[in-house]
């Protein structure tokens, strides 16, 4: 049985993870996140592929998930806001329309001598409506919300977040950064062995 790691350092993938009941241990990649892809789709599955992959190297006998998930608006892709003020005017520029939300998922698997066997990505989009959002709104949610670490500068989880989603189509934990739904058909459909929940 191989073990199963998780290359990430975001607590709700682990929690996420958890929820369902699915067993593994948590190594985070410390890969430089530069994408060489351009679309969305392409990044997300990159990205998450470089994370499992770095994390593979020092991995023999195991099975590595990583994942990455950005925000593309107006066919530009949005990371995590650098500053206060750049998550500001990222909410500003939401405010009122339609975006979307990717996470791409990569199964790497590693031989005893730490070799990649195989490896499955896949992503999954969901779109996110805004309603209109005044300035006080995101005046506060900058100050007590949590924009830093989020893709797009908001996590729809948040307390305050919840005051910005008008509409959302499609899976809500892959806006949350995993989609548990799909994670879970891809696993046992390639890797059924794996797909067992305590
Ligand atoms: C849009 C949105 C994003 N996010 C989060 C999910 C991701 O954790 C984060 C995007 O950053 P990522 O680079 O995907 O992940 P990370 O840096 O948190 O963790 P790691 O690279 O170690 O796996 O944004 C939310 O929590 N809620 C939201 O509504």
């Amino acid at each position: 049985m191989h073990r199963i790691i998780l290359a990430s350092k975001s607590p709700r993938r682990k929690k996420l993870l958890e929820q369902i009941g699915f067993t593994f241990e948590v190594i985070p990649s410390h890969a430089e996140e530069n994408p060489t892809k351009s679309t969305p789709e392409e990044v997300v599955c990159e990205l998450a592929e470089l994370k499992a992959t770095e994390v593979a190297a020092s991995q023999p006998g195991c099975f590595i998930i990583g994942s990455d998930t950005i925000v593309e608006h107006e066919g530009e892709i949005l990371g995590k806001p650098a500053t206060p003020e750049e998550a500001k005017t990222t909410l500003k520029r939401l405010s009122e329309t339609t975006h979307r939300v990717y996470t791409g998922v990569s199964f790497v698997k590693t031989d005893k001598n730490a070799e990649i066997t195989g490896y499955h990505s896949f992503y999954e989009q969901t779109k996110v409506t805004f309603s209109a959002l005044g300035e006080e709104e995101i005046d506060a949610y900058v100050k007590k919300g949590h924009p830093m670490d989020k893709a797009g500068a908001y996590g729809i989880q948040d307390d305050l977040g919840a005051i910005f989603v008008e509409k959302i189509e499609g899976d809500y934990y892959n806006v949350v950064g995993f989609p548990i739904n799909r994670f879970f058909r891809e696993l046992k459909h390639f890797y059924p062995e794996l797909a067992t929940l305590s």
